[in-house]
């Protein structure tokens, strides 16, 4: 029986408040208005940004939701006017669209796609209003995603269409993590051949940076990380040097990496989200030409500060959002360098659990164990 048009019930993790587990539920999931696109979800992953936002310290955090926004799946049904997918296509819903309208869209220099930020951020859609209720209660959207429900619905221009060979399984990962660090390094930084790199936070996306500038030829690539485990898998992704801060607990990690490389590096990325890193990061710049890419999610209230003498001398402090990929043209791109074995993602899957046991992925998250814990809805 068809669903088109119908409300669907269908099982979704649901974020009821910030600090609690997330709790199984049966939600209704109402058809895609206008502009909209209803998903079967099959795959996601769960990103640090869902930690993040659940942990409470996320300012545009809002409950109750449905959090997830690393998810693959299949098209159920699309609302009016809607032309560039149809019921059945294969895609990965995209936190940041691309309307190839908006002010962002037309210059070259940004991802950024403005046109349905403003509701996104309010947990809404681009009319205002929710697509999810349970028990009565609406819930709120996340990051116009909202990937940890077996079915969502999203904006047109937030889906990626992908080949439809592509195993979801794996490539629902390209919906976030892995496409930031590699695209930090490629779009952001621009990380050029015998560079000097170094990585802050071997999570995925620390270690898809490495990834990229092993790829771009860097020579030196150093790999930080307070987790001693991180060191075998950095050097599967291609860095060159591990280093832990906790083994100089007397001197700023800074200091240690400038001795290191004479001067210190081309390029630093932060894969943190914390603000004394980022200064860390900016100040092992070298004089001159370093430049220091923020990646890192920061909680709130939190800023960052460092002494304007180090811009002054030449470094450059910049950040990265979904790694400068415009995502609808790109995420399709990124899909067939996976296929193509030239782009590692499987190596970034260390556990899968299905949806009843979502809160296992966040325990495992939590233990410094886990890189991306995959969830099957399907
Ligand atoms: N800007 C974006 O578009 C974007 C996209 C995805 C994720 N993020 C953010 O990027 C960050 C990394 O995400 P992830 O999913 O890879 O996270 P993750 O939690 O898997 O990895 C973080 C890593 O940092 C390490 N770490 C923690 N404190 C450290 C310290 N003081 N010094 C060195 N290493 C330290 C941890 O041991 C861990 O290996 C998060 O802040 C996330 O919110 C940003
Ligand atoms: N809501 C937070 C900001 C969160 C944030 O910076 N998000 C990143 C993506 S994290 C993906 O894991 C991003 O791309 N931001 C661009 C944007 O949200 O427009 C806050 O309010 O501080
Ligand atoms: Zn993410
Ligand atoms: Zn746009």
């Amino acid at each position: 029986m068809s669903t088109v048009g119908k409300d669907i019930e269908c099982y979704a993790a649901v974020a009821w408040e910030a600090k609690k587990p997330l709790s199984i539920e049966k939600v209704t999931v109402s058809p895609p208005k206008a502009g909209e696109v209803r998903i079967r979800i099959q795959y996601t992953g769960v990103c640090h940004t869902d930690q993040y936002t659940l942990s409470g310290i996320d300012p545009e955090g809002l409950f109750p939701c449905i959090l997830g926004h690393e998810g693959a799946g299949i098209v159920e049904s699309v609302g009016d006017g809607v032309t560039s997918v149809q019921p059945g296509d294969t895609v990965i819903p995209c936190y940041i669209p691309q309307c190839n309208d908006c002010k962002f869209c037309r210059s070259s220099k940004t991802n950024l796609c403005s046109k349905i930020r403003n509701t996104q951020g309010k947990g809404v859609m681009p009319d205002g209003t929710s697509r999810f209720t349970c028990k009565g209660k609406t819930l709120f959207h996340f990051m116009g995603v909202s990937a940890f429900s077996q079915y969502t619905v999203v904006a047109e221009i937030s889906l990626a269409k992908i080949n439809p060979k592509a195993p979801l399984k794996s490539v629902c990962l390209l919906g976030c993590g892995i496409s930031t660090g590699y695209g930090a390094v490629l779009n952001t930084a621009n990380v050029e051949k015998d560079s000097t790199v170094a990585v802050f936070g071997l999570g995925t996306v620390g270690l898809a940076a490495i990834f990229g500038a092993k790829k771009r030829g860097a020579k030196e690539i150093i790999g930080i990380d307070i987790n001693t485990k991180k060191e075998s898998l950095a050097k599967k992704f291609g860095s060159t040097r591990f280093v832990n801060p906790k083994d100089y607990p007397d001197r700023p990690i800074q200091d240690v990496l400038i001795e290191m490389t004479d001067g210190g590096l081309d390029y630093t990325f932060e894969c943190v989200g914390n603000v004394q890193l980022m200064r860390s990061a900016l100040e092992a710049c070298h004089k001159g030409w370093g430049t220091s890419v923020i990646i890192g999610v920061a909680g709130s209230g939190q800023e960052i500060s460092t002494r304007p003498f180090q811009l002054v001398t030449g470094r450059v402090w910049k950040g990265s959002a979904f790694g400068g990929w415009k995502s609808r043209e790109s995420v399709p791109k990124l899909v067939e360098e996976y296929m193509a074995s030239e782009l590692m993602v499987d190596e970034h899957i260390t556990h899968r659990v299905g949806i009843d046991d979502i809160n296992k992925a966040f325990d495992y998250l939590h233990s410094g164990d886990a890189l991306r814990v995959v969830v099957d809805l399907s």
